[in-house]
């Protein structure tokens, strides 16, 4: 079998999986086809460790480490777990859509809480959330909520604590999405109450994907911690609230743990990273003579339309072997420049998160009252670079685009 027909039918094998159970069957149909001509590169599945009841311990690369899955939270469980709740969701961005209309969806009572007549009040209308009912200017969502979860922006969450923390009160659940307000307090004065438990459900993707994935009948990867557990019962409502709002599989950590990597992971390798690395190879390609268009493909196009999905879906081995061998010798022998390169990069950045410096920056210019129009500027900067005017004439070529 040639190897492009092994891939094909990898990748449908893959698509096909639609639970734990049957991945498990099918990886090893799976693993043959691959095998035919990749042996070394079939994907791989670790089996749990151990499986107590929705917990499980699995070897991450000789490390173990607990994982719960949304298995073990069926609809019913979650509707009755949370019967006497109301979900307050605060804020209405990426996170606060994404969440609450699967919350909704799983039929927990949610409400959500916005400033009136602002962008996300407006959003949440058209998202079939009604005045009056189940939307609501913030302080009075939060008197109707028992559980808190404050997606404001995290500049927002800082500016309107004081307004807030009066309704936090005792028997209520406090929930973020990062540990963002609690862990650089000193510069946003959030100091939960001491009586209301504080947990953390972090998804690991924008909110937009939190929503197709639980559409798509998928689970978004989360992690949880518990800031402060005063009923007992605080990891398992972040674990619940977890598959409420969308996940699929949830990881332990704590609050500091995930504000840091989170802000060093979107400004390097997420985002601030990759568009360097972007923008540097672009624009060596164009200095040296060659057309937007064959440095786009070469950069940005074959990046994200064939070798990323590779990467996403089998692993940087396996894309590897797919690329050729001269390739693969080049791309062996670069890697380390590139990782002595970006490590220090890397580590001056983690600096800065750990130190608060980029909580400071961060804050300032997002309690500006012009914030959203400071960004509009700054991304329409973006938009117009020569990199992204030719990128958007290459996707106007695919066939999705361009039917006749
Ligand atoms: N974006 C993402 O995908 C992810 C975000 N997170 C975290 O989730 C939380 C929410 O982030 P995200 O969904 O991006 O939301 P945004 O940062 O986009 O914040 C949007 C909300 O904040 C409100 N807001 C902004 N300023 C104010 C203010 N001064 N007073 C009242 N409301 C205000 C906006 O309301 P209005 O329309 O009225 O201005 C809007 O509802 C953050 O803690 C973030 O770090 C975690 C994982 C991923
Ligand atoms: C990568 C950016 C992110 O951390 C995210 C979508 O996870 C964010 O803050 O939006
Ligand atoms: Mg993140
Ligand atoms: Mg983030």
């Amino acid at each position: 079998m040639s190897f492009r027909n092994s891939s094909r039918m990898a990748m449908k094998a893959l698509r096909t999986i639609g639970s734990r159970r049957l991945a498990t069957r099918n990886i090893s149909v799976m693993s043959r086809n691959v095998a035919a001509s990749t042996t070394r590169f079939a994907p791989r599945m670790t089996a749990p460790m151990v499986q107590t009841r929705g917990m499980r311990v699995m070897d991450f690369a000789g490390t173990k480490e607990n994982v719960w899955e949304r298995n073990d939270w069926p609809r019913e469980k979650l509707v009755d777990y949370f019967k006497n709740d109301t979900l307050a969701i605060i804020g209405y961005g990426s996170q606060g859509h994404g969440q609450g209309l699967n919350a909704r969806d799983q039929g927990l009572n949610v409400v959500v809480g916005v400033r009136k007549d602002g962008a996300s009040w407006k959003q949440a209308i058209e998202d079939g959330w009604v005045p009056g009912k189940t939307l609501f200017p913030v302080e009075e969502a939060i008197s109707k909520g028992t559980i808190i979860m404050n997606l404001l922006s995290d500049a927002a969450q800082t500016e309107t604590w004081p307004q807030i923390a009066p309704h936090i009160t005792k028997g209520k659940t406090l929930y973020f999405s990062h540990g963002f307000s609690v862990i650089f307090k000193d510069q946003t004065k959030i100091q939960p109450p001491k009586d209301v438990d504080v947990i953390l459900v972090a998804p690991k993707g924008s909110g937009r994907t939190v929503r197709t994935l639980f559409k798509e009948g998928r689970g978004i990867n989360s992690s949880f911690a518990v800031y402060q557990d005063v009923t007992g019962k605080a990891q398992e409502k972040a674990i619940g609230l977890a598959v409420a709002v969308g996940s699929g599989f949830i990881y332990q950590t704590t609050f500091k743990k995930e504000v840091v990597s989170d802000l060093v992971g979107e400004r390097g390798c997420l985002m601030g990273g990759i568009n360097g690395l972007f923008l540097a190879q672009y624009q060596v390609l164009r200095e040296r003579g060659h057309s937007p268009a064959e440095a786009f493909n070469e950069t940005v196009e074959e990046a994200t339309q064939s070798l990323y999905p590779l990467i996403g879906k089998y692993g940087l081995d396996y894309m590897f072997a797919a690329c050729s061998t001269t390739a693969r010798r080049g791309a062996i022998d670069w890697t380390n420049r590139f990782l002595e390169a970006n490590k220090k990069v890397l580590n001056d950045l983690y600096d800065n998160v750990e130190n608060g410096n980029e909580a400071k920056r961060s804050l300032a210019y997002n309690s500006a009252p012009n914030y959203r129009e400071l960004y509009d500027k700054e991304l329409e900067e973006i938009r117009n670079l020569e990199i992204w005017k030719a990128g958007e004439t290459v996707r106007s070529l695919r066939p999705e685009f361009n039917k006749h």
